[in-house]
């Protein structure tokens, strides 16, 4: 096998509540993580070193640049290929950590065995096929590198446990375990305690992502300053009773308690959710909220068909020459999945 080709499934956080702030600077939170079926396609591939191009080699719309550029010390090149002009091409790219932290554990795992490949020849290209939006709270880097961890241990045969792939999808960052293990899910700690629930199934989302994206770290230090100002956030949701709901299938008790603690801090600064939230609720949505730390805004709707028209007329009317993304999505039950090996 010279290449793998999974999808890598995007996620919405229904209900997002925070409970502490660590001495690391990481927060403890609680949320229902729900995967959705917009998928980033990537594809894993072993390149024989002479077959490599030069460096920073431009190609149609990919940007090839090898991780020698980084300065930092490797063993074997990596190379990030993608259709999105905005994602990083270097070592700065997640799925690129992701692919260094597989390389180096195959390296080890093959000492002493007959392995098939001779790794000091081979390089790993990794195609990245952008669908999920970028800084959207959904994700999408995240899903990548669970998607190239689990990708890599098959491509190359890589004898390392669960335990220890969830333990390297934490240090690529607190969303990625979830990534690894997809579907409907209580997470907890700083999102690596992870609690299977049964599938959220039947509804239909639509998602609307505004222009602008939100980081993850300032939004979390902006909430940090809110706090200490005396702004605390009010609207919580109820998290026993969100998992209750989750556990029962009742969606009308689920979307009483979609609501993000973070959603107020984005919210001063993208004045969009607010109108975004509004348009949603005027479609019907039974709850509409932003997903992790933004600036993607998710509607609740009862079925799909509701949630696929709902979008078609946003598209149509209220949104019609501005600029935002609006999807239509269904909930899945796993975060990535292998749909070609070549
Ligand atoms: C907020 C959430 C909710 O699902 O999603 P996104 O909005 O990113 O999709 C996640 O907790 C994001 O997880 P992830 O995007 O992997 O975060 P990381 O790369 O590990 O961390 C980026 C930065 O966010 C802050 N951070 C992240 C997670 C967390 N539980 N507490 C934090 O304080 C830290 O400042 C950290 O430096
Ligand atoms: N494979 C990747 N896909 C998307 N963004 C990436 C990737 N690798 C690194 N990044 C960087 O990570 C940041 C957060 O991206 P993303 O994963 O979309 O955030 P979020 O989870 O908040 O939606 C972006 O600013 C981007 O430059």
């Amino acid at each position: 096998m010279n290449e793998i080709s999974l999808k890598a499934y995007a996620k919405i956080n229904i209900g997002l509540d925070i409970s502490a702030r660590r001495d690391d600077g990481y927060h403890e939170l609680s949320t229902i993580m729900q995967s959705v079926d917009l998928a980033d396609y990537i594809t894993v591939r072993k390149l024989k070193k002479s077959s490599v191009c030069t460096e920073g080699y431009v190609g149609g719309n990919n940007v090839r640049v090898s991780d020698s550029q980084s300065g930092i010390e490797t063993s074997g090149n990596i190379y990030i290929v993608s259709d999105d002009e905005g994602i990083p091409k270097d070592c700065k790219n997640i799925a690129y950590k992701a692919a260094r932290l597989m390389l180096d554990e195959a390296k080890r795992s093959q000492k002493g065995t007959c392995f098939n490949d001779d790794l000091s020849a081979i390089d790993i290209e990794i195609e990245i096929k952008k669908n999920i939006p970028v800084q959207a709270g959904m994700g999408g880097g995240s899903a990548d590198a669970a998607a190239v961890l689990a990708g890599m241990r098959e491509l190359f045969k890589i004898q390392i446990d669960d335990i220890k792939l969830q333990k390297y999808a934490l240090s690529l960052g607190a969303d990625v375990p979830y990534c690894l293990t997809g579907g409907t899910v209580l997470c907890s700690g700083i999102g690596e305690v992870i609690t299977k629930l049964p599938d959220l199934v039947g509804c239909g989302f639509v998602i609307i992502k505004p222009f602008k994206g939100m980081s993850t770290g300032e939004i979390f230090n902006e909430f940090d300053k809110s706090e200490a100002n005396g702004l605390k956030t009010v609207l919580r949701p109820d998290i026993y009773k969100l998992k209750a709901a989750v556990i029962q299938h009742d969606l009308d008790a689920v979307s009483k308690q979609a609501v993000n603690v973070l959603e107020s801090i984005v919210a001063k600064r993208l004045p969009e959710i607010k109108t975004i939230k509004k348009a949603l609720y005027d479609e019907g949505a039974m709850a509409a909220s932003m997903t992790g730390s933004g600036s993607a805004v998710y509607g609740i709707f009862k079925d799909m068909d509701t949630a696929v028209s709902s979008a078609g007329r946003l598209k149509k009317t209220f949104f019609l020459n501005t600029d935002v993304r609006i999807i239509s999505a269904g909930n899945i039950n796993k975060g990535w999945e292998v749909y070609r090996h070549g």
